[in-house]
């Protein structure tokens, strides 16, 4: 419980002290979870009054990647961090959802709060892994793997003491920590009864996780108690048809007196007074039915029986020759080309080659550029996106390079660390790489070949460590050959370079649009109605899929309670004219010298092939009347 114990205001005041000068205070002086934190913190050359506390947010794709990593633990949080929520709402207070690594990827709560917090940046995309934010209750839970509670001044970073916060881990039904789950609010409205709550939704979770994971299997609900069955304090097994214990939540596991690493290996007649043929007949015979039984270390347990389906359930952890399913087997689909670019990925991952991503835009770079990172050894350290394209150019320079106190007007005045040396340790992401100056490529160039980075404005020399990922929709060879980009920085870049494929050439579309509608609206079985996706099918999404995720997010935000199929009044109006009447023209130009005549010919087949031959249908799609679409016809034959 020392976890959850906060110090008297006086010792944590003085102990504060001691910190903020550069040193640990005498063992017994705070909760020593706290003081190892402080520990790991000023080991990892953190400062208690630093401003640059942290890496950026990661950005919008980085987060989606996220949440696509962790979908199931999402899906089942979401309603618990609702319930969580409304149990706190108007106390000025949030409820945060984090990833394994420390990354938010939801946070709902009181608006005047969420203000406050977006100052130190706890908000969805933020990490608050212990190395970016230093000791705060989703780091430090994460790092001790157990409930924390951190006060205040307990806070190792100055501008997060207003923040008491409590974290609970998460943990799956094969004994993985999948998340933190937080409930933060400011410290003189910290509630006493907040880490009950916390533990309780998380058990909500765990349980919850456990049942889908399981839906089907033979279960046993145990308790020391029979009033215990059916509560959130159960213990849950999971058996495969020959008796071992697939899975177990963690009460599962202390009843029967095993740990995480029994799962997979031990049988239940191992931990348990009952034998398999038993507990089988019991469960056919009267399901749901109560025995008694006595476990492996003597104690009387009361066993809810639930038989299953007769289905094998899925092993808990993967059998070693089965590859480890990560960020980047996310992103293969099923489309040929993406597998080949994830294989190959996955091969210099880790390794000291830059990678180059090259595809139009949309296609997916950045979010391929987090999954490489978020896949490989650097996962625990930041990856920083810069858009090339998004900065003017005098602001380049600064961003990526950072600047001595005072260098310039405006600047500020402790000067920057430049986003190169806050990707010192993880993946520094160059997006639009093809729309840097050319004077900073020289700059730029000199870094990636010495290694060391020098503000603007002066100052000394910084040795900087990180993986490079760079990214272009333009084709950077030929903005070579124009002269627009150097050769020598082409060279540098280009470790390896993969070409992501557009949306319309993927033979995975509708694995991307089944998977996208369960994000967007979880567990609702949406589907496209059969003419929207005949129009899909045909369309050349020259958005990619940006596009096609904005297009189902917006869909997904009209349907209507109980409607489950995407039809044509769910999308949005502009998109259905481009739709019905799209451009002529082709994206990436390869019809290249065909005329208007025979590329419009070429779409009118295509949407008499889509309308399975119906005329009304294919000149609806068209946007033209059915007489000119029985013209067109006539015309060409
Ligand atoms: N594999 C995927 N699954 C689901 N959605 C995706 C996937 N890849 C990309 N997206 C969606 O498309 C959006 C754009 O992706 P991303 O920013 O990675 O593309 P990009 O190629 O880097 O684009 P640009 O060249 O314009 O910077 C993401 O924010 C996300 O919504």
């Amino acid at each position: 419980m020392d976890n959850l114990r906060s110090q008297p205001d006086s010792a944590l005041h003085h102990a504060r002290h001691m910190l903020d000068s550069g040193t640990l205070p005498p063992a017994g002086m705070i909760n020593p979870t706290v003081a190892q934190s402080w520990q790991r913190c000023l080991g990892a050359g953190l400062q208690p009054f630093s401003r640059h506390a942290g890496a950026d947010p990661v950005s919008e794709s980085c987060l989606a990647l996220a949440l696509e990593r962790r979908r199931d633990l999402v899906l089942r949080a979401r309603p618990v961090m609702d319930y969580l929520y409304a149990q706190t709402q108007g106390a000025g207070s949030m409820v945060i959802l984090a990833d394994d690594n420390g990354v938010v990827i939801e946070a709902l709560g009181d608006a005047d709060f969420l203000e406050r917090a977006d100052r130190v940046a706890l908000r969805a995309g933020a990490s608050w892994h212990e190395d970016h934010r230093g000791t705060n209750a989703i780091g430090t839970a994460l790092a001790e793997s157990a409930p924390v509670v951190v006060h205040g001044g307990e806070h190792f970073f100055e501008q997060n003491r207003f923040l008491s916060c409590t974290a609970v881990p998460v943990v799956g039904p094969g004994g993985d920590v999948l998340g933190i789950l937080d409930i933060s609010a400011h410290h003189s409205g910290h509630h006493p009864h907040s880490v009950a709550l916390v533990r309780t939704a998380g058990h909500m979770i765990e349980n919850q996780l456990f049942e889908a994971r399981h839906d089907g299997a033979l279960r046993l609900h145990l308790h020391s108690r029979a009033e215990g069955l059916g509560t959130l304090a159960e213990g849950l097994v999971a058996l495969s048809e020959t008796g071992q214990i697939v899975g177990a939540n963690r009460a599962g596991l202390a009843l029967l007196g095993l740990d995480v690493g029994d799962i997979g290996r031990v049988r239940i007649e191992e931990a348990l007074s009952l034998r398999l043929a038993a507990i089988q007949d019991h469960g056919r015979r009267r399901p749901g039915g109560m025995v008694s039984a006595v476990g492996a270390d003597g104690r009387s347990l009361f066993v809810r029986i639930e038989p299953g389906r007769g289905a094998v359930p899925r092993p808990n952890r993967p059998a070693p020759f089965q590859p480890v399913r990560d960020a980047l087997s996310e992103l293969d689909t099923g489309d040929e080309r993406m597998a080949r670019a994830v294989d190959r990925a996955r091969k210099v991952a880790g390794k000291p080659i830059p990678l180059l991503l090259q595809g139009e835009s949309g296609v997916g770079k950045e979010m391929f550029a987090a999954a490489i990172h978020a896949a490989g050894p650097r996962r625990s350290q930041p990856i920083v996106a810069v858009n090339c394209s998004a900065l003017p150019e005098h602001m380049i320079e600064a961003e990526l390079f950072g600047y001595a106190p005072g260098a310039f007007t405006g600047a500020r005045r402790d000067g920057s660390p430049g986003r190169i040396r806050e990707a010192h340790g993880g993946t520094l992401f160059l997006d639009e790489i093809g729309d840097m100056p050319l004077t900073l490529q020289t700059r730029l160039l000199r870094v990636l070949q010495e290694r060391q980075v020098v503000p603007l404005g002066g100052g000394k020399p910084t040795s900087v460590d990180f993986a490079l990922i760079a990214a272009s929709h333009r084709p950077l060879k030929t903005e070579v050959e124009a002269g627009r980009f150097r050769a020598d920085l082409y060279y540098r870049l280009n470790g390896l370079t993969l070409v992501l494929p557009p949306l319309r050439e993927r033979s995975d579309f509708l694995v991307l649009v089944a998977r996208m509608l369960d994000t967007f609206a979880p567990n609702a079985g949406l589907t496209l109605a059969p003419d929207v996706a005949d129009a899909f099918a045909t369309y050349r999404w020259p958005g990619n899929l940006r596009e096609l995720a904005n297009v189902l997010r917006f869909a997904c935000a009209l349907l209507d309670p109980g409607e489950d199929a995407v039809g044509w009044d769910h999308l949005p109006e502009d998109f259905v004219e481009d739709l019905r009447c799209p451009s002529v023209a082709p994206v990436g130009g390869e019809i290249g010298t065909a005329t208007l005549r025979a590329a419009s010919d070429s779409l009118i087949e295509r949407m008499l092939v889509a309308s399975g031959g119906n005329l009304s249908e294919a000149a609806r799609r068209l946007g033209i009347s059915r007489n000119t679409l029985y013209r067109r016809i006539n015309g060409r034959r």
